[in-house]
């Protein structure tokens, strides 16, 4: 089978397309991807190193106020419509799946006007601009949420499969998690991630607890701070530290992600679909602090989702401060039976067979055509 792959800017959008693709190479071995994204997104370096091939378009997204900048980015829709269409008319594929994020765009509507068949991934409780506009054109819609469907309901063929990436972490190998981290196997950490590009008002909060950890021995942290973010967190967090630094591991990305997530106790973080897929597939608790910034607050309904359930405990980040996650932390971490009933009900909410439904929806929309 020949798929067309599309979605980006950030990693939420990436790693369901790339789970998705993981999943037609396995069910269907010589299959041939492409992933079509722009230069500036993260999938622009992602994609390569994961041995698929780029293709880019340019395009930007809109802007919420009337500025001359959504002028250009309506020609730069255009333009990206016409050089999708060159890229499929070359390629050739039997299916184009997006997972949203503003180059989806012109790709999926491109393939739609071409009479390819199209699908796209939600992967947020409250669906993104460009899946909402798509949603007119395509073949087949797939959510994460069950009251996400609700906004697709003109769409023919939509289903409730939940996120891929929840697939693609059950495969990850704990040991090489620890291993990664220089840690010895079974040690106990929290790991603290504000999203695939970091998040501010989480690292600065992390630099306020630092200094507070020594009162919880034995446990390791794993700050990831993003890229942009890392020299300056690095720096605050080495000058914050109490004595027993060994127990503290700084990065600004982590690659090998399913492996480390498999391993860790407790995860702290943004409430990106994405990663909220992958810990509930684990069954990890969480302590989450939905970006405020973020179209129509949809984080703060993934995170109520998780929080109502029983698997997370929910911050609002006017609330953040280091004392009062180092508290949340420390009731977690120090109370194993509560632990277990927050993994328990994570995992409840966890919907391991995403990929696999998804699959399904790809052959079914590619025998209709
Ligand atoms: C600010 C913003 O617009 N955020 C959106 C973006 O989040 P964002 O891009 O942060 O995505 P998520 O938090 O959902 O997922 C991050 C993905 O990147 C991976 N990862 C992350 C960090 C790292 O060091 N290594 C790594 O591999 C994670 O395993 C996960 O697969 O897309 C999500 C999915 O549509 C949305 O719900 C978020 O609201």
């Amino acid at each position: 089978m020949r798929v067309v792959l599309t979605g980006g800017g950030t990693g939420g959008h990436i790693y369901p397309a790339l789970a998705i693709g993981r999943e037609v190479s396995e069910r269907q071995p010589g299959s041939s991807l492409l992933y079509i994204g722009t230069s500036r997104g993260l999938e622009s370096r992602i994609v390569p190193e994961q041995g698929i091939a780029f293709e880019d378009i340019t395009i930007t997204g809109f802007q919420r106020s009337l500025s001359w900048e959504n002028v250009r980015t309506v020609v730069r829709f255009v333009q990206g419509v016409r050089r999708s269409k060159q890229l499929l008319g070359k390629f050739k594929p039997d299916v184009v799946v997006g997972t949203g994020g503003y180059v989806c765009g012109p790709v999926v509507y491109a393939a739609s006007r071409l009479g390819i068949p199209t699908l796209i991934h939600e992967q947020n409780v409250i669906p993104g601009l460009t899946n909402k506009f798509l949603s007119r054109y395509v073949n087949g819609v797939a959510v994460s949420f069950a009251e996400s469907a609700a906004y697709f309901d003109k769409c023919p063929d939509v289903i409730f499969a939940g996120n891929p990436c929840a697939t693609r972490v059950l495969q990850a190998n704990r040991s090489r998690g620890f291993e990664s981290l220089g840690m010895a196997p079974e040690t106990p950490f929290v790991l603290v991630v504000g999203g695939s590009g970091g998040a501010k008002a989480l690292n600065d909060a992390i630099v306020q607890m630092v200094p507070l950890i020594d009162k919880i021995p034995g446990v390791h942290f794993v700050f990831v701070t993003g890229e942009r973010f890392y020299k300056s967190t690095e720096e605050a967090i080495q000058r914050s530290l109490p004595g027993s630094s060994n127990r503290v591991h700084v990065f600004p990305y982590i690659h090998n992600m399913p492996e480390v997530l498999a391993a860790s106790t407790l995860f702290i973080g943004r409430a990106g679909a994405s990663f909220l897929a992958e810990i509930t597939s684990l069954g990890i608790p969480s302590i989450l602090i939905p970006s405020p910034n973020v179209t129509n607050n949809h984080q703060e309904a993934n995170a109520r989702s998780l929080a109502d359930a029983g698997a997370a405990v929910m911050i609002l980040e006017r609330d953040l401060s280091g004392k009062a996650l180092f508290d949340h932390v420390n009731s977690i971490v120090g109370d194993p039976a509560r632990r277990g009933i927050m993994a328990k009900a994570s995992k409840g909410l966890g919907m391991p067979n995403a990929a696999s439904a998804i699959y399904e929806q790809i052959i079914r929309l590619q025998q209709r055509k």
